[in-house]
């Protein structure tokens, strides 16, 4: 419990930011969420339940939710930015006027901007250079947060002070909060991850079994890890909660959006009936468009994320393409392990 009631401002009032807006009341500071939608902030100011996104959970009263984003942001020590990827830029932009440089960013969203490859902190960094920046990720899910139920987490920066900052904000016996410096790894794990969680749930919903999915999870962390390397992330990041952590939580979890919108393709409906069946975000759709271009770009091997392209942008069927993956160049396990052996 913190003594005064110090300040925190959650951006977005979806799922994940009402989680953590929910957290951060419950350590006793006063919340301020900004969302863009009138009629939502009117509703959970009167009804204290964000029911579009968070049904059954109550709002205590130190969370306020409101639409005018520089009362929001008003002597914050934390700014949690909790919308889409997506819209990660817009909203840096829009609090640039009022925005003070000690206050902090703190990014809730994974994925990676759609255009340029930018990782989030890089995008955020554009936009608003003086602010000091954390990305926390990790296996954690809004509804098992929102329940109390444990979870633990990442926060990573470039800076270890303003990490440390962020972990004692945000630690509770609820929420336990590791840190980490490598920024890359952390980011990387986030975004990639939801495209690996969203071809098991294709597997899934094409009837496969668990044979199918582990062989996804343990052939998919090697790819991110290839690509991460590449992109300059240290390999040890994800074997931890950023990586196989949020990788394993995402691709067996009933709350995974991603996976639910996997299941949806590989049932044979289209990427439009998909999106207006889970209404939340997906990010590993636009994640796999961004993977595959950067991937091209630097020559890397993402087989998963090549075949998932595939399916959602070539209209291939899942079912063809996962013969492909099965049938293609036969290879190593651990390609790095057998070319040191044999000196290559
Ligand atoms: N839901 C989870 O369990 C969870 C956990 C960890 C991380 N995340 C990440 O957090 C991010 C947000 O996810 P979520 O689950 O809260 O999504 P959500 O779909 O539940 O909510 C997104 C919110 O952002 C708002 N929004 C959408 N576009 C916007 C824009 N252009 N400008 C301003 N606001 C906009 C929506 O109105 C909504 O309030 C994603 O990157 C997701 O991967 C989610
Ligand atoms: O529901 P998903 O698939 O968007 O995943 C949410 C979080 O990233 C889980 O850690």
């Amino acid at each position: 419990m913190v003594l005064s009631m110090e300040k925190m401002c959650v951006l977005g009032a979806g799922s994940w930011g009402s989680a953590l807006a929910l957290s951060l009341a419950k350590k006793g500071y006063e919340v301020s969420m900004w969302t863009l939608n009138e009629a939502q902030a009117e509703k959970v100011n009167r009804t204290k339940e964000n029911t579009d996104y968070l049904p059954g959970v109550l709002f205590p009263n130190n969370i306020t939710i409101t639409t005018d984003m520089e009362e929001a942001i008003l002597n914050s020590k934390i700014i949690v930015l909790a919308v889409p990827s997506q819209a990660i830029r817009s909203v840096c932009s829009q609090i640039k006027p009022f925005v003070k440089d000690e206050q902090i960013l703190v990014d809730v969203a994974k994925g990676l901007e759609k255009g340029t490859g930018l990782r989030l902190s890089e995008v955020c960094k554009e936009e608003l250079p003086n602010n000091p920046y954390v990305a926390l990720s990790g296996p954690s899910h809004a509804e098992e947060v929102a329940k109390d139920i444990p979870t633990t987490v990442v926060v990573a920066s470039e800076d270890i002070e303003v990490t440390q900052i962020v972990q004692d904000i945000f630690m509770s016996p609820k929420l336990r909060v590791y840190t980490n410096p490598d920024i890359v790894g952390v980011e990387l794990g986030g975004a990639l991850k939801n495209i690996i969680a969203f071809g098991a749930g294709v597997c899934d919903g094409l009837g496969y079994g668990d044979n199918t999915k582990a062989a996804l999870m343990t052939r998919g962390i090697r790819e991110i890890s290839r690509l991460g390397i590449a992109m300059g992330a240290d390999v040890s990041t994800f074997s931890g909660l950023s990586g196989i952590g949020d990788l394993i939580v995402t691709c067996t979890s009933m709350h995974s959006r991603n996976r639910r919108a996997g299941i949806l393709i590989g049932q044979g409906k289209s990427l439009e009936e998909t999106l207006a069946e889970v209404k939340m975000v997906v990010e590993g759709i636009t994640a796999t468009e961004v993977a595959y271009e950067v991937a091209k770009e630097l020559n890397i091997d993402m087989p998963i994320t090549n075949a998932i392209y595939s399916v959602l942008y070539k209209g291939l069927k899942p079912n063809d393409v996962v013969i492909d993956l099965m049938m293609r160049n036969k290879t190593h396990e651990i390609e790095e392990v057998v070319n040191d052996k044999l000196g290559l």
